[in-house]
């Protein structure tokens, strides 16, 4: 098979991008024509990964137990090529037919091999099995194939790839629920394990090997819309689908290796991509004729009497992204202990490049009627409303506006006005833009959800979470549904999840608006959205160097090429617990790896 000549830039571009999967098959087409193998090669690698999968849990190849859930479609037919390939190898294979056909040859293959074949659908047609059994006798195969592939130490998922529409239904849904039940897998352990971390041969349940796609993701919008059958690993070929970025179907995936198959990725647009090598870009290294001015001055109203911590991190976390000064406003006693933790800070009025408002801050619910905070907060956002001048809107500072400001946000903003929601806020702004949104709906939809507030008001939208999802102005795809690229940031660890942790967020999002050339945002609303998201990552980084780990939310996926043999995969260290200040601690060393990064 052959070696794939890869640049470094095509291998960031392949790690770093999703596809939709209308355009996978497009850049799968040329290929086909030149008749390039493809399924071949897909399984061969699918084949390699499974033995790495069953050794690295001390199961060699010639006595494992291997189930095939094979769907009637070309993901059914990889699947079935690489079970062949399993089963020459001296593994007991079975064959669970979910459709009503199979690809042909490869299911040949699986029976020259001496794979066993269940057929699962009584008006199945499939060459060599046992046809026209009655609903009776289909019950009882159904409770077979579960107690078969309860029983093995390995499921390939190949029911169904990018040929998916809609939830996973019929005999593929009912397996995948019987499936799940026995293994009693739910959905949040793979929540709790994001795809750096995904443990293998958890609790006796066999291990979940998903060909291109787990079967029952949404798979270009990174939802799970029903039954789905979570991976410890997913093969995926060609090119990453958004699947395998997006939440909640990231999280669905494990861990992830990417097939090269030498699609020209050159010029397509992407679906959805990782900011992580484009984050040097939006640091801005001192210069010689520099002065503190000149290198960036941010503005914080943030903290209160309640949560005066939240000034201090904030504070803090902004004085060390790289700017030149910070300028806090705020009750004199919280500016007190600002200036106590933080001499550098100034407590005073005067000029800055961009403001942070509302970390800390109490919100419509919890606050007092004349809270001081609000009251500044109101009249600073006041000038953004487009709806009131929009000339004054877009002359003003970038700004990022976070937790008790969020619901002090005007109608319709600018794209230099940054809001950094989580989920729960998020569907608190929705209602307020007279959305019937809960907080499980943006959970279920995220992309959705943050793209929604991002039409409604115009602001730039980060939404924070295990991967955090920017939507913000972009360069409008080709097509009619005119749906904007999504940039998603997963460098965080779980150990970020601590209190005080959005606060270090909103600073350092302060200190990158800031150091931007001055002007330059108001109207490139692509790069607010481009620095929005580098400064998640910085947090992100931040947050791994605090902890000691590289388990992360979203990690981009491993290459392979078709003609390479099995890959180490090492398992990242677990990290330890941190708090707040340990992240602000960490800050300017992930100021370094970044820029190390894009090296
Ligand atoms: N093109 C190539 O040569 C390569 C493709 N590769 C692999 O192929 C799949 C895509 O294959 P495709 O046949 O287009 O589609 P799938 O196999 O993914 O899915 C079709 C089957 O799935 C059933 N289906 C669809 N939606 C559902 C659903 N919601 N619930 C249950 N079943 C569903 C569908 O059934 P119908 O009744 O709708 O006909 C089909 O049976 C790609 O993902 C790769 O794995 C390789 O990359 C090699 C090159
Ligand atoms: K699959």
């Amino acid at each position: 098979m052959r070696m794939i000549q890869r640049s470094e830039k095509r291998a960031q571009d392949l790690r770093n991008r999703a596809f939709s999967a209308e355009t996978v098959r497009g850049m799968e087409h040329p290929l086909l024509e030149r008749g390039v193998p493809l399924m071949r090669m897909a399984a061969q690698t699918t084949a390699q990964e499974a033995i790495r999968l069953l050794e690295k849990n001390g199961i060699h190849v010639n006595e494992a137990n291997v189930v095939l859930l094979a769907g009637a479609g070309n993901n059914g037919g990889d699947g079935l090529y690489a079970a062949a390939a399993l089963a020459g190898r001296g593994a007991t294979l079975t064959v669970i037919a979910v459709g009503k056909s199979l690809h042909s040859s490869a299911l040949l293959a699986c029976m020259q091999a001496g794979g066993k074949v269940l057929v699962l659908d009584p008006e199945s047609r499939i060459p060599g099995t046992s046809n026209g059994f009655g609903l009776g006798e289909a019950g009882e195969r159904l409770e077979a194939a579960l107690d078969i592939a309860i029983e093995s130490d390995l499921v390939i998922d190949a029911m169904t790839g990018i040929g998916a529409r809609g939830p996973l239904r019929g005999l593929p849904a009912t397996l995948a629920q019987g499936f799940m039940k026995r293994a009693g897998r739910t959905d949040q352990e793979n929540d709790d394990h994001t795809n750096g971390t995904v443990p293998t041969g958890h609790s006796g349940a066999p291990l979940v090997l998903a060909v291109d796609t787990p079967s029952g993701v949404g798979v270009d919008d990174g939802t799970l819309p029903g039954i789905h059958v979570p991976a410890d690993v997913t093969m995926t070929f060609g090119a990453l689908k958004p699947c395998a970025m997006l939440p909640p179907a990231s999280y669905a995936c494990g861990k992830v290796i990417l097939v090269d198959f030498g699609f020209d990725i050159d010029g397509v647009t992407p679906a959805c991509e990782s900011i992580g090598p484009h984050v040097s870009s939006a640091i801005r290294l001192p210069r010689a004729k520099d002065a503190k001015y000149s290198r960036g001055v941010v503005g914080l109203i943030t903290g209160s009497a309640r949560f005066p911590g939240a000034a201090v991190l904030s504070s803090k976390a902004a004085a060390r992204a790289n700017v030149g000064m910070i300028r806090y406003l705020g009750p004199a006693a919280v500016a007190g202990s600002v200036v106590s933790a933080l001499p550098e800070a100034v407590a005073a009025k005067g000029h800055v490049q961009a403001w942070v408002v509302g970390s800390g801050v109490p919100d419509a619910q919890h606050a007092q009627a004349a809270d001081e905070q609000r009251t500044a907060i109101r009249s600073l956002l006041g000038n953004y409303d487009l709806g009131r001048d929009a000339d004054r809107a877009m002359n003003m500072p970038p700004i990022c506006v976070d937790a008790g400001a969020l619901d002090l946000l005007p109608r319709h903003v600018p794209g230099h006005v940054v809001l950094t929601p989580h989920a729960g806020e998020l569907a608190s702004l929705l209602r307020r833009l007279d959305e019937d949104t809960t907080r499980e709906t943006v959970e279920d939809s995220p992309i959705d959800c943050a793209a929604r507030v991002h039409d409604l008001t115009g602001a730039t939208v980060l939404l924070k979470g295990a991967v955090t999802a920017v939507l913000g102005a972009a360069p409008r795809q080709t097509g009619d549904d005119h749906t904007t690229t999504v940039r998603i940031c997963g460098s965080g660890p779980a150990w970020l999840a601590t209190a005080g942790s959005g606060d270090v967020l909103a600073g350092i999002m302060g200190a990158l608006l800031a150091q931007q050339d001055e002007g330059s945002l108001q109207h490139d609303p692509e790069k607010v959205a481009l620095t929005a998201a580098s400064a998640a990552y910085i947090h992100g980084l931040a947050g791994q160097i605090a902890s000691g780990t590289t388990a992360c939310g979203w990690q981009p996926p491993f290459l392979m090429d078709p003609a390479e043999s099995i890959l180490t995969l090492d398992d990242p260290h677990a990290g330890h617990p941190i708090i707040a200040s340990d992240i602000v601690e960490a800050i300017p060393e992930a100021f370094e790896r970044a820029m190390e990064q894009a090296r």
